[in-house]
């Protein structure tokens, strides 16, 4: 694609938006090797940071959603009190704001967390301080970062309507959204349908994990049935475009490619899709990097966006993910900031705030880098 070739080590320079980041996936290995120590907690696979962080991986690199989604059991089990959530939240905002990211959606399911007898706001209003805490560490810093909520729901369970309640009882205090998480076969989004209704008629915002592990029909369901804002992965809208013969996915620009029903709408409806490219590769939902179809929605035009999903299970950072991406598919510094716009503009942060940070921060910081 276009734009001046960029060293891996400027990427930590680039104004960075992640919008699908989770809080339970993205602990330091010191972290939970400190916080299970403190609790008490003797199930962790290995007793160093640096083993720690290569079972995280090495286990989530399961080729199946579900058995990347065991891994969790370790984190969200030191993630069960207030000073622990405070400092798990506190910790991410640190660790992005290194990393240059400028706003970030931080989501985790607040029904995850209630084992040692904390109630849903405790959890909730933990984590906000902890991020609230964060923002103003990265701002003495020097790396101002916004940070939003979003709450999940566990697709498996049965409380999402419960969820969807808190995240509108906390809209104006930092959670800006909804989503459902977990096993994405045999849980389709319709389910939950009824915590969807509920956000749209709170004129509240929320995304839906669809189209990962279970391919087009819980794509269709989230967007017809459930009319979700953005799509978390939505890798799976692939399976609806048809290439034409002989396209190299490296270098085409797919200009006679057919669209289905499906990735016809996700398109003309802008609708953003959360890519994360090092999970996607782990838990299977694409073979490998190199058949990723992140270059060929990016080339389509479809309102891609680069995202960490899990940090720890992926060793993985904003950086990294963009470094991977531009090893793959040779982009350049526009094509991020493009994609970087994109995130931004598909945030749950009211407009005039995403319009500030595009025109105030992304626009002139990548100005600098295209020089
Ligand atoms: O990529 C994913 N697909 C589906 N569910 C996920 C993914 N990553 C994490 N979680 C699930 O979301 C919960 C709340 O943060 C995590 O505990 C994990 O079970
Ligand atoms: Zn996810």
């Amino acid at each position: 694609m276009t734009g001046t070739p960029l060293e891996s080590s400027t990427l930590v320079l680039a104004p960075k938006v992640v919008l699908h980041d989770h809080l339970d996936g993205g602990l330091r290995p010191a972290t939970v090797l400190d916080l299970a120590r403190r609790q008490g907690y003797q199930d962790l696979p290995a007793d160093d940071a640096d083993s720690l962080a290569r079972w995280f991986r090495e286990a989530a690199d399961s080729g199946s959603l579900e058995r990347y989604l065991e891994t969790f059991a370790h984190t969200v089990a030191v993630m069960q009190t207030v000073p622990a959530l405070e400092r798990v939240a506190r910790e991410c905002v640190e660790d992005l704001a290194a990393d240059g990211v400028v706003y970030a959606e931080i989501r985790y399911a607040p029904e995850q967390h209630l084992e040692a007898g904390l109630t849903l706001d405790e959890v909730v209003e933990a984590v906000l301080r902890g991020f609230a805490d964060g923002e103003a560490d990265a701002a003495r810093a020097g790396r101002p970062i916004v940070v939003r909520c979003l709450v999940t729901a566990m697709r498996h369970a049965a409380r999402s309507l419960e969820i969807a309640e808190l995240a509108v009882r906390y809209r104006d205090r930092g959670v800006v959204g909804f989503d459902i998480a977990g096993a994405e076969a045999g849980y389709p989004p319709t389910r939950h349908l009824g915590a969807f209704e509920f956000m749209r008629a709170n004129n509240s915002r929320f995304t839906i994990h669809a189209g990962e592990a279970f391919g087009l029909p819980s794509i269709h369901e989230a967007i017809a049935f459930c009319g979700t804002d953005r799509l978390g992965h939505g890798v799976r809208v692939i399976d609806d475009i048809t290439l034409p013969e002989g396209a190299d996915p490296a270098d085409e620009s797919f200009e006679g490619a057919v669209l289905g029903d499906v990735a016809g709408i996700v398109r003309d409806k802008r609708i953003p899709l959360e890519l994360c490219p090092s999970s996607n590769v782990q838990t299977g939902a694409v073979a490998s990097m190199a058949e990723h179809p992140f270059n060929v929605l990016a080339r389509l035009r479809f309102r891609v966006t680069v995202n960490t999903d899990n940090r720890l299970m992926s060793d993985t950072t904003m950086s990294r993910e963009f470094d991977r991406l531009a090893a793959q598919f040779g982009y350049g510094w526009s094509d991020f900031e493009r994609f970087t716009v994109n995130a931004m503009k598909s945030a749950f942060l009211h407009f005039d705030q995403r319009l500030a940070l595009i025109d105030d921060v992304i626009k002139p910081g990548y100005a600098t880098l295209i020089g």
